[in-house]
């Protein structure tokens, strides 16, 4: 910086490097001459965004570098802030330290492939300078601070942050490391994710910033720099790590752990003035990670335990298959994205929402959150390429799930006291089930073509907007041979009174013939039709894994046109549990496009269904994955229909 003596002449009477009026008469001092600064923007490389800068230019930013600029300094350099002279934009300035410099053009071909990573949740390149030896990274400048400062260097009179911005925040820095795992190819492992390298906006968007820079770091290859990096990313490093392994995404998998557990706990990854035994958190939180009962005692105490029970448990329980010791026990980023966007949604009340099963990619998260009660249907995996089926089957009515308002979490013991209700009821149910069989035997199959009507109500409303408690679907599931393949569905629906939605099972009285594998079966379109009221469910697939008998079918909509009342309901998920056939299903939303009056009577709405679907063996099964046939509709074979039950009312409550 000696060699710009005079862009120190005069001391600015506004803040320190903010874009205020006064600041602009300081950079005036330092505008260098035109032709030595072709303007910018006429720089941007054709291949992407990023600008080139000299050093003038930077060094006019930040007021030549000056102390009161710098932000801090990390394992790359230092970090200033300042405002670029052309366009008055705020950034933060990287000046990479010197030692062991890259080319010009490695290092220009480094920037050029970061550039191109781009994403909400991750601080965008907005340029470089490579100045004779100095290195510069120009970033957007974000105004919060980092995670770190929020969650322990709280300036006074600030208010800790609560819990569902702690649970947005992990998810949006879940996005951005999804992003760099998943969307980007080849992958970009972060290597250096911990709390301060999470960076805030003033409305705590969390943005991830010093990913990819690895290969820029000065003196790579350098042990000693190296060994400096790696105590700065002391505690959040994967144990392969320091086994001297490879890393991998999964060892950023690891990393995000220990952030969401500083998130949970608010305690640091490494706190030296902390007892022995809990100066390492993950060491710390392991032996708690067995034994749930004392999860509510690892929680910030900051929150005051302003959080539902099971949203904590269901964030430790991510938590902790996070920070699994092998790496392939560790969850994909984007499972735990899935898991944690739930998480993150804040329901009138506050309680968070549950995981819809479906979503993993990977059993491994829907099994971990099940055991903590955090899932609303049987733990479930679908093999990848029936996942990518169903979500590009669903694809057209993903704008459709967007408006899906999930359950709101009951504690996990009105839970059970609610199933162990049904089950108390299932004798009942049972018989009354058995008549509605009886009398299906019989019935005609309409052919009601009418698929779902969700996507064409124009105005439709969610119940849930009126009243967070869910629906719930009663479902009789059964299995039977093939050649009662395209069997009955029978259902009645009820109106019921509870303030919250039920979870109910009901026994099946009939044998489920084992299939030799895991049986995949989907329903495009499944009518039952009890003039005057016409009712057509679409389930977009189905399909159950015979060992340990888990299924679950996503029903991409529900629907019942009674007129004059339209009415559609949309289900998430369903799953039964093989033995001995309790199937449940939960409804995410429950629209109609009538008037406030009529809603009353659909809120709070049970159906039982029974016999949804026969199957025994896979390529028997109720399920086409030919794109000509989605296309023009269903095949015979998708559409299984029956009349809607004629006691339907009697269980209007
Ligand atoms: N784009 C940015 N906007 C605002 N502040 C930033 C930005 N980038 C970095 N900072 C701040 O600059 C300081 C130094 O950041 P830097 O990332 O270099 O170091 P670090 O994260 O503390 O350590 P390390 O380099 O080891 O990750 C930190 O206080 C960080 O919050």
């Amino acid at each position: 910086m000696n060699c710009f003596p005079c862009f120190t002449s005069k001391k600015s009477k506004s803040s320190p490097c903010t874009n205020e009026t006064n600041e602009h008469d300081e950079h005036e001092e330092f505008r260098p001459p035109v032709a030595m600064t072709k303007r910018t923007e006429e720089r941007e490389t054709e291949q992407s965004s990023v600008k080139t800068f000299n050093f003038r230019e930077l060094a006019t930013a930040t007021k030549n570098f000056r102390q009161e600029c710098l932000l801090g300094e990390g394992g790359f350099g230092r970090v200033y802030k300042g405002t670029l002279q052309s366009t008055g934009q705020l950034v933060a300035v990287k000046q990479l330290d010197k030692h062991g410099l890259h080319g010009n053009k490695e290092f220009q071909a480094e920037v050029l492939s970061l550039a191109k990573l781009e994403h909400p949740n991750l601080v965008k390149l907005i340029g470089y300078c490579a100045d004779g030896d100095q290195r510069l990274l120009v970033f957007e400048y974000v105004s919060g601070g980092s995670l770190q400062d929020h969650l322990y260097e709280q300036k006074s009179g600030q208010k800790p942050m609560d819990w569902i911005t702690r649970m947005k925040i992990a998810f949006g820095a879940a996005q951005g490391l999804d992003y760099l795992h998943d969307k980007v190819n080849p992958p970009v492992i972060y290597r250096d994710l911990k709390a301060s390298n999470i960076l805030l906006d003033a409305e705590f968007y969390p943005k991830l910033c010093d990913f990819g820079l690895h290969n820029l770091e000065p003196g790579t290859g350098d042990s000693l720099f190296l060994s400096s990096r790696v105590m700065d990313t002391y505690g959040y490093s994967a144990p392969e790590y320091t086994r001297g392994e490879d890393l991998t995404v999964k060892s950023d998998v690891y990393s995000f752990g220990v952030v969401l557990l500083e998130l949970i706990t608010g305690r640091r990854a490494i706190d030296n003035t902390k007892p022995n035994d809990e100066q390492n958190l993950v060491a710390w939180a392991q032996p708690i990670f067995k034994d749930p009962k004392r999860y509510p005692d690892m929680a910030d105490p900051l929150l005051k335990k302003n959080f539902s029970e099971r949203g904590l448990n269901q964030a430790v329980a991510i938590t902790s298959m996070c920070l699994q010791e092998e790496p392939s026990a560790r969850p994909l980023i984007s499972d735990v994205m899935v898991a944690l966007s739930f998480l993150s949604m804040s329901t009138e009340d506050g309680i968070p929402t549950t995981v819809p099963i479906l979503s993993f990619r990977d059993k491994s998260m829907s099994i971990a959150l099940s055991r903590h009660g955090s899932c609303s249907v049987t733990p479930f995996s679908l093999p990848r390429k029936e996942e990518d089926e169903i979500s590009s089957s669903s694809s057209e009515s993903e704008d459709d799930e967007e408006e899906i308002k999930q359950e709101p979490i009951r504690s996990q013991k009105k839970q059970e006291e609610e199933e162990t209700t049904t089950h108390s009821n299932d004798g009942s149910d049972s018989n009354s089930e058995k008549d509605q069989e009886g009398e299906h035997s019989h019935l005609p199959k309409p052919r009601d073509s009418s698929s779902s009507s969700s996507n064409s109500g124009s105005e439709r409303r969610s119940i849930d907007e009126t009243n967070a408690a869910a629906q719930s679907l009663k479902i009789k599931y059964s299995y039977s041979s093939e050649e009662e393949d395209n069997e009955r569905l029978s259902s009645k629906t009820s109106s019921k009174s509870s303030e919250e939605s039920t979870f109910s099972r009901s026994n099946s009285d009939r044998d489920h013939v084992d299939s030799p594998s895991n049986t995949n079966m989907r329903v495009n379109s499944l009518v039952h039709n009890d003039s005057p009221r016409n009712t057509s469910m679409r389930i977009n697939s189905l399909a159950y894994d015979d060992s340990p008998r888990n299924t679950s079918i996503r029903v991409n909509s529900l629907a019942h046109d009674d007129s004059p009342r339209n009415a559609s309901m949309r289900i998430n998920s369903l799953a039964h549990d093989g033995s001995p056939r309790n199937t449940s299903m939960r409804i995410d939303s429950l629209v109609h496009d009538d008037d406030d009056e009529e809603e009353e009577e659909i809120e709070n709405h049970e159906t039982r269904f029974e016999q949804i679907h026969s199957s025994k063996f896979k390529d028997q099964s109720v399920y086409s994955d030919d794109d000509t046939e989605e296309e023009s509709g269903e095949s015979s074979l998708h559409q299984i229909e029956s009349e809607e039950e004629e006691h339907i009312s009697s269980d209007h409550d």
